[in-house]
C-alpha cells in the first residue's frame, strides 16, 4: 500500500502508546494516583511539570458491559459523532483525509475561565491490533491521536491558545459465551477501555485551574462517552 507523509510517525506512536497503555499501573513507573473512581472506572494522574507547566499524565481504566472494542473506537474515531459525546468541544474541523483510518482533526474547546481558549490539531488513527496474548481471542482496538503541524493554521494566531496532546484510547473485548452454547448477545460481551493522555495546555494557566478543571472533566468525559456508546448501540447488532 503506498504509505503517507504520516505513516512512520503514526506507525511508531501507534506501537509505543499501544505499548504503555497494555502496562498495568504498577509496571507504569511510579507517582500514579487514584484521582477518580467511578464504579469500574478508575482514573490516573502523574503530577508533572514541563517548563512550569502542567503536563499531568492521565491513565483511566474502565470496564464496560455489552459494548465491543471496535464500536467503542468507532464513535471516538468518527467525526459524525464527536459533537454528541465531546462536551468542551465548541468546534471541530477534518482538516484532512489521509486515508479510511487516519484523519487531521483542527478543534476548538470552550474556553475555561479564567484561562484564554484553546485549540488543538491533532492526526487520529484508528487500527485493530492481533490480540497476541489470547490468540483466538477477539482483536484489539485503539485509536490513537497526536498533535500535529497544520501550515494553514499555524499555532496562536488567533484568539486561541494551541495545545499539544498525544491520547490512546485502546480496546480489549471480552466474551463470556452463555452455557448452553446459545447465540452472542450484548449480555456477553464487555469491554476493557484503557484510556491515557498527556496535555501540554500551551500557553500558561494556572496549575490549581488546570488541575481542576482535568479531575472534573476527565471522569465526565469518559462517563459520558461510553453512556453515548452503550446508548448507541443497543438495538444495534455487535459489531467485533
Ligand atoms: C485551561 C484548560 C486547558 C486545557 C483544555 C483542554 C485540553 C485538552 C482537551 C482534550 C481532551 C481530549 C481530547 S481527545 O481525547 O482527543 C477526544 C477528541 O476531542 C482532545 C482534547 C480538552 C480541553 C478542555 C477541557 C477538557 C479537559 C479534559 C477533558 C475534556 N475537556
Amino acid at each position: 500500500a503506498i504509505q503517507h507523509r504520516l505513516w512512520p510517525e503514526v506507525d511508531r506512536l501507534v506501537k509505543q502508546q499501544v505499548a504503555m497503555a497494555r502496562m498495568g499501573i504498577g509496571e507504569c513507573g511510579t507517582g500514579w494516583q487514584l484521582f477518580a473512581e467511578d464504579g469500574e472506572m478508575k482514573m490516573y494522574r502523574r503530577e508533572e511539570e514541563v517548563d512550569g507547566m502542567v503536563v499531568d499524565p492521565l491513565k483511566a481504566v474502565h470496564v464496560v458491559k455489552g459494548i465491543t472494542g471496535h464500536e467503542v473506537c468507532d464513535y471516538f474515531f468518527n467525526p459524525k459523532y464527536r459533537y454528541d459525546w465531546e462536551t468542551t468541544l465548541e468546534h471541530m474541523t477534518v482538516l484532512e483525509t489521509i486515508s479510511d483510518d487516519t484523519l487531521v482533526f483542527l478543534q476548538t474547546h470552550k474556553r475555561i475561565w479564567p484561562a484564554s481558549q484553546r485549540d488543538v490539531v491533532f492526526w487520529s488513527h484508528m487500527r485493530k491490533l492481533p490480540n497476541d496474548q489470547d490468540r483466538d481471542g477477539p482483536d484489539i482496538w485503539t485509536v490513537v491521536n497526536n498533535s500535529t503541524e497544520s501550515p494553514e493554521h499555524p499555532a496562536n494566531v488567533g484568539k486561541c491558545v494551541r495545545i499539544y496532546l498525544t491520547v490512546c484510547l485502546l480496546c480489549q473485548t471480552r466474551v463470556h459465551p452463555p452455557k448452553d452454547g446459545a447465540p452472542i448477545t450484548r449480555n456477553n460481551v464487555s469491554c476493557k477501555i484503557t484510556y491515557c493522555s498527556v496535555v501540554n495546555p500551551g500557553g500558561w494557566a494556572p496549575a490549581s485551574v488546570l488541575r481542576a478543571v482535568y479531575k472534573r472533566e476527565y471522569p465526565k468525559f469518559l462517563k459520558r462517552f461510553t453512556s453515548y456508546v452503550i446508548n448507541q448501540t443497543k438495538n444495534k447488532p455487535l459489531m467485533f
